[in-house]
Order: structure tokens, then sequence, then C-alpha cells
């Protein structure tokens, strides 16, 4: 009840009122309308423009003495009965709030209604002076204009009984002292009862509107989406404008196919002239020559701008991703993302082009076949429409059903995807722990859950297959049984037919191929719809900062800093963090595991941004300095590097290949102890590292990284050491690396080796997220019972404890 504050009531209320009054005033006056018009244009049924109320009589009181589907218009007036019958009961509804799920009962009759017009249209013209009727074409137009508006009508008065539901809970929010309204607020509470809702009117009512806000969105998205869509085939108009004008000529040799293949039938059955009939063949070559060519060319043209379609959403997709911040890969898996990438924009690029050509290719024929068919038979068309609109109904929901399937299956296949992703990714740890079995269990889980989607799908589609097979195979019977008709009342000529019948078969392929341009379409839009949303997405850390500061010294500030992960926002990483690296000195982060150390180079290296506080670099705010320059002045030695798939030459001008020199390399790797390897390998810089590195030592990896970081003459360096099992040896050679490359330098350190930290002009002891020591390791000894000192304490003990282990190792060896 206390969720409604609305302080401005009265205007609001009002104008909801206002809607309300509108809806119910529009229903009325549709109601008297149609029912006026209806009787109305009894009236006329004759040739003149005389308004003759005789007649009215005349067809009400059933005069003739018979009711004759032939002759009577009274079907009209029944028609106008149910729809106004309709109305009032969805105004009773509305009176008593109840909201019924009628909508697709209400399309069925409105679609139904004017099937059914379509039928009298033919029954009529079995008498042609009554074609000539002023009153048969009015009451007909009526019919199909007022059917089309029933359904709007109907939607409008549960629009609006939302809204006055609404109203009524808003009265009860801001008043409760009326009568009126306090009736008003009664009347509510008990329908939410009845409706299993609860007491409280005002808690169902705001989900009622979010469902339907909901829905509009969606549409709008849907259509939002589609747009999109087509504006990435607009990026390469001319290969699809070629494809186009191949596609006009194949689809207009088409059309008259059917018509010149009813010719040369007829020329044999009927034993005309052998020049006639030559003359039908050697047009039909001509019509089959053409249709052939263009059609491959026409082919040709939209795959290859399908390709191009493919690449530019991909590119802009990896353009997007590539710039969204970490906290965007930390909350998604790389195997959705990559999914997104692939699978779903070949979906979309294959399915939006390849469905334009088929749609565009079947419309004409479509249009085409009409007008023979129109020339051929006015009437034998309009029974091919008698189906028509039932059709065009079950293609919608099946397409709006299917467009939910598709998206699920996208969704379900990412999924996956990210699976068998992570797990030929990690192929070394599964491997390790002889979980191969259960990561084949686990796909397979996830396979099922696509499948199981798919079943749907296959259900959806075999309602959707029989429903349109009787479809077809009914406007058959019928076009068979009002043709042969025709036919034998001598409104139409045997061979007519003949060639009606072909084109009937022709347009029904056409007409279930843009249906399936319907479904295809909705499949591309279920699929875009995360890609365009990753590629829409705007970062939330954007690397914009334009200052160019024109020598960077290295001082780096940390201010007050408070952070929590996008992920978890509830958890405090770091609380109120400050401490300098002041220019040149080394300065050692220490504290226990989960501390937040790593947290504090993330914070640095602008992975994200912190909740409070800031970091400079120099007195200058990180997130204003530009983005390649900071990252060239500040570089990262992580504790586990990741090398690229790539010569050691490619991994260590990485991102510096513009101005980086050979000199500038082999320096770098000299200093960082990997230059003697590196040419005593055969192919020197040359040598390949193996995706991931895959192919170099943990200890090359590391110094390799190291030389990476170096090249770039970083005025702070910042190093996150390892940990890993490294022999003493490797690891001897990188402390010696590293001692190289301080000099000079900034340092932000990681340290986990005592040696390490002893060697810190200055010690940062971090616990859950606090500051709590800050000294150097004299300084820091001194107080005894200090975080400090006991992980001192902890590490020497450790160090020996591994000293004794080792010793015993070499002894058993020497026995
Ligand atoms: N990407 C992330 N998303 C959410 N929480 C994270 C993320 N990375 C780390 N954390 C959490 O933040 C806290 C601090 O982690 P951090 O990696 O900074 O600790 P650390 O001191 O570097 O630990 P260690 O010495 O073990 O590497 C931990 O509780 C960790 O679970």
């Amino acid at each position: 009840m206390n969720k409604f504050h609305l302080k401005p009531f009265p205007s609001h209320s009002g104008t909801m009122m206002n809607k309300i009054i509108l809806v119910l005033s529009a229903t009325v006056i549709f109601v008297y309308f149609d029912l006026f018009i209806s009787a109305a244009a009894l009236g006329f049924y004759h040739s003149t423009l005389y308004f003759d109320f005789e007649l009215i009589k005349h067809y009400f009181l059933f005069k003739d003495g018979y009711y004759s589907f032939y002759k009577s218009p009274i079907d009209f007036i029944l028609f106008s009965i149910l729809r106004s019958i309709l109305l009032i009961i969805g105004i009773c509804l509305f009176l008593k709030r109840g909201t019924p799920k009628w909508n697709l009962l209400f399309t069925g009759i409105e679609l139904g209604i004017i099937s059914f017009t379509f039928i009298k249209i033919l029954a009529f013209s079995e008498y042609s002076e009554q074609l000539y009727f002023y009153g048969f074409w009015v009451s007909l137009l009526w019919n199909i204009l007022a059917s089309f508006m029933l359904c709007p009508i109907w939607f409008g008065i549960f629009r609006a009984e939302k809204l006055q539901i609404h109203t009524a809970a808003l009265w009860s929010q801001a008043d409760q002292d009326g009568d009126t309204r306090q009736l008003l607020v009664e009347e509510d509470t008990v329908v939410g009862i009845e409706n299993g809702h609860g007491p409280t009117v005002t808690s169902s009512v705001p989900s009622e509107e979010k469902k339907d806000e909901d829905i509009e969105a969606e549409r709008a998205s849907t259509i939002k989406h589609m747009l999109n869509l087509l504006s990435y085939c607009k990026h390469h108009g001319r290969w699809f404008g070629t494809g186009f004008i191949f596609l006009v000529m194949f689809s207009v040799a088409r059309v008259f196919q059917p018509y010149y293949t009813a010719k040369v039938v007829s020329n044999i059955i009927y034993g005309k002239e052998a020049s006639e009939f030559l003359h039908s063949i050697i047009i039909m070559c001509s019509l089959c020559l053409v249709s052939s060519i263009t059609g491959g060319l026409r082919g040709g043209c939209f795959s290859y701008a399908t390709a191009l379609v493919a690449n530019k959403m991909r590119s802009d997709l990896f353009k997007s991703l590539i710039n969204q911040e970490i906290g965007f890969f930390d909350e998604r898996k790389t195997g959705e993302i990559m999914s997104r990438l692939t699978a779903d924009c070949q979906t979309m690029s294959s399915t939006v082009s390849t469905n334009i050509n088929v749609f565009a290719r079947n419309m004409i024929m479509v249009i085409g076949s009409m007008i023979f068919m129109c020339t051929i038979s006015w009437r034998l068309t309009f029974a091919v429409f008698v189906t028509a609109p039932l059709m065009g109904f079950i293609t919608k929901i099946y397409g709006n059903y299917y467009d939910k399937l598709s998206e699920s299956t996208q969704s379900k296949m990412a999924e996956a995807n990210s699976i068998a992703e992570q797990a030929l990714g990690t192929i070394r740890t599964v491997r390790s722990f002889a979980c191969e079995h259960k990561e084949v269990n686990r796909f397979e889980e996830k396979l099922k859950a696509t499948l199981k989607v798919n079943g749907q799908k296959s259900w959806a589609y075999l309602g959707y297959a029989t429903l349109n097979e009787f479809g077809n195979n009914a406007t058959l019977i019928a076009i068979l049984f009002y043709g042969g008709h025709l036919v034998l009342t001598g409104k139409m000529t045997g061979d007519a037919l003949f060639s009606f019948l072909l084109y009937q078969t022709q347009i029904a392929e056409n007409v279930y191929a843009i249906g399936w341009v319907f479904t295809g379409i909705m499949e591309a839009v279920g699929a875009s719809r995360k890609v365009f949303e990753y590629m829409e997405r705007e970062p939330k850390i954007k690397n914009d900062g334009e200052f160019v500061p024109h020598f960077i010294y290295g001082k780096i500030n940390f201010n007050n800093i408070s952070f929590s992960y996008p992920t978890r926002p509830q958890t405090i990483v770091l609380d109120n963090v400050s401490f300098e690296v002041q220019l040149g000195r080394t300065v050692a982060l220490v504290g226990p595991s989960g501390a937040g150390k790593s947290s504090i180079i993330s914070l640095l290296e602008h992975f994200y941004e912190p909740s409070n506080g800031q970091i400079l670099l120099d007195d200058n705010p990180i997130n204003q300095i530009d983005h390649k320059l900071f990252h060239q002045k500040v570089s990262l030695v992580s504790q586990e590097p990741v090398l690229h798939d790539g010569t050691v030459r490619y991994n260590i001008l990485y991102g510096c290949e513009e101005w980086a020199t050979e000199e500038d390399m082999i320096e770098a790797a000299k200093l960082a102890n990997i230059h003697d390897f590196i040419m005593e390998s055969e192919k020197g810089y040359d040598t390949e590292c193996g995706e991931k590195g895959v192919q170099m030592s943990g200890g090359q990896k590391q110094r390799i990284a190291i030389a990476r970081a170096l090249v770039r003459k970083p005025a702070v360096l910042i190093l996150d050491e390892a940990t890993s099992a490294l022999d003493s040896e490797s690891e001897h050679v990188i402390q010696e690396a590293l001692a190289n490359c301080v000099i000079g330098r900034s340092v932000i350190v990681i340290a986990h080796r005592l040696s390490t930290v002893e060697k810190a002009d200055t010690i940062v002891v971090i616990n859950k997220g606090k500051v709590i020591q800050t000294g150097d390791h004299k300084s820091l000894m001194q107080d005894i019972g200090g975080l400090y000192h006991s992980l001192v304490q902890r590490q020497l003990q450790t160090i020996s404890e591994v000293d004794v282990a080792a010793a015993i190792e070499r002894t058993d060896k020497l026995e």
C-alpha cells in the first residue's frame, strides 16, 4: 500500500479517467455504427444510389420465404451482431475487472469473418447482376474494416482496465476518506482475493503493468533489431543491389513459366499447329535460360554479400568486446562470448541476407502470379484467399513461438560451447585430474538442454507444417471444386483452369517460403539480441584519458582507495587504502592470501575503478592520462604471465612494434636474462612460443614477460612475484633479472620472498583490505606480535622446513 506516493493525484487520475471514458465511448460508438452501417447498407441492395427502406424490411423479414446463401446479405448483419456481443462481453469483463486471455480467440474470429467475406463475394457473383449492388460492396468493405477494428478496440478495453485498476489503487493511497474512493478500494481488494493475488490490489498492479511494458519493449526491440540487421545489409548495398537486379530478372522469368507451360500442354491436347507449339517451346526455352543464368548470378551475389555482412558484424562486435571493462569479462564466460562472435554472427548474417533474397524473390513471384491469376479468373483468385487469413494467423503464432525458442537455443548452445571451451582450454588440468569423463558429462548435460529446446522447436514445427499442409490442400480442393464449377457453368475454359492451377501451386510455394522468411528473420532476431546488446554496450570504464604529460617520473599515490568487485558489490575488498611510491623507490605489498594485494595492482592497471578515492601518477589521476602512454610507462609482470601464440620477437615487442627497435628488444632481453637462451635456439627471436606460451618453460615465460615489460622503458614497474614452483636455478636467474630492472624505476612488488621484502624501501602490510602497517623491514620487525613480524616468522619456519625436507631427500638419494 505504501508503494504509491503520487502527490499530484487529481491531475493523474483525471487523465486516466479521461482515457477510460474515451475507450468506453469509442466502443459504444463503434457498436452503434457497426449495426447502423450493416443495416443501412441493405437499403442499397440495388444498382442505383437510391435508399430503399423496403429492402431492409425485405431482407430482415425473409420476404422471399427462405434464406439463400447466394442472395441474402443477412450474414453481414449477423456478423455485426457477433462483433457487438463480443465487445459487450469485453465491457462486462472490464467492469468486473477480469482480464481474460482471449486475444487469440479474437484474432481468430476477426480472420474468420474476413475469410467468410471472400466466400460471400464468390456466392454473390453466382448471380452477376448482384455485383452491381452498391449496398453489397458497402457491406463487404465495412465487414472487413469493422473486423480489422475489432482487435484494437478489444485490446484497448483491457488496457484501459489496467488504467482503471491503477487509478483505483492511487485513490486508495491518496485518500482513504471519501466514500466513493473507499468503495473502489474495497472492490479492488475483493478482486485481488478472487484472483488469488492476496488482499492488496496495489501489489498486483505494477506487475501487471510491467508485463505490458515488457511486451511493448520486446516488440519495440524486435523491430529495432530487425532494422539494425537490415542496416548491416545497407553497408554492402552494391552487392545486394546487383543481386537484386538478377533476382528481379529471375523472378519475372519464373512468373511467365506456368503460363507458357500451360500453353505448350494445351497446344498438345488440342492438337494445334506445329508452328504454334514450337513458338511456345522456344519461349519456354528462353525463359528457362534466363532463369537459370540469373538464378546463379543472384545466388553468387547474395552469398558474397552474406560473407561481407558476417565480416562486418564480427568486426564490429569484436571492436566493442575488446574495449569492454575487465568486470564485463568477470561476469561472462569466454565460451558464451565466443559463441556470439561465431555462431550468432553467422546465423544473423546468413539468415538475414538469405531471407532478403527469398522474400524479394517470392514476393515478386506472388505479385506476378496474382496478376496472371486475376487475369485468368478473378473469382477463382478470391477462392484462393479464403484460407489465406487463417494461414497468416497460424504463421504469426508460430513465428512468435519460434522467436522465443530460437533465443533459448542460442543461449543453451552458448552454455555448451562455454563448457567445451573451458575444458579444452584447460586440457592439462583436466587430464591431470582424470576429469575427462566429468567434462564429457557436463557437456552432454548442456547438449541435452539444447536438445530439449530443439525438441520443442520440432513439435512446434510439426504443428505448423501439418496445419500449413492442411491449409494448402484445402485451398487446392476449394479451387478444384469451385474451378470445376466455373468450367461446368461456362464461366471459364478448361486450359485456363489448368494454367490457374499451375500458378496456384507456384503461389502456394511462394507463400510458404515467405512464411519461412518470417521464421528465419525471427531466428536472426533471436540470435541478434545478445550480439547487438554487446555491440551497443558502452564500457563502464572508458580508457579515454587524453592527458599526455611531457615526462613521466613515476610517483604513485593511492589516496583513500575503497573498492568492491562489480560481481560482488557487497564485499569490500579494499577499505580506505593510502600509500605512496616515491620516485625510484621500491614498495613491497605484503599480506596474507586474499588480503587485496592483487586488487591494488588491478586498480593501478585501471582494470577497475575504485568506488572511492584516487590513484595518481605524478599527481595526475590515472584515468585522465592517455591510455597507450600510461601502459607504456607503467608496465606489469604478472605472477603467471600469458604469452601470445607467436614468436619471441612478437611477444617482446607486443604493443610497441611501431616504435621499439631491434636494439631495444635485445637490450630488454639481456636485462631479463633471456637473450642467451634465445640466441641458442635455432630460430633465435623467431622461435615460436606456442598458444599461451605452452612451448616455453615457466622460467622462460617469466623472463620473456619481463623483457616485454622492459622494452617499453617504463617509469613504474609492477611485479607480481612468482610463487609457482620454479626450480631454484630459474628462480635465481629471474631474481637476477628483476634486480637488473628495478634500477632507476619506481617499483611496486607483491612480494612473497623474504629476500625481496627485505630489500624494499617501504613495506605496506595489507590485511582484509586495509593497510595495517607501513615502514621498512627493520622498523616493522621491531613491532613484535605485529602481522609483519608473524608473517616473517612463519616464512622463516617454512624455509627451514623446506631445507630440512631437501636435506632428507639428498640423504635418501646418497643412500
Ligand atoms: N575478479 C574478482 N571478482 C570478485 N572478487 C574477486 C576477484 N578477484 C579477487 N576477488 C576477491 O577479492 C579479494 C582480494 O583478492 P586479491 O586477489 O586482491 O588478494 P591477494 O592479496 O592478491 O591474494 P593472493 O596473495 O592469494 O593472490 C579476495 O577475497 C578475492 O576472493
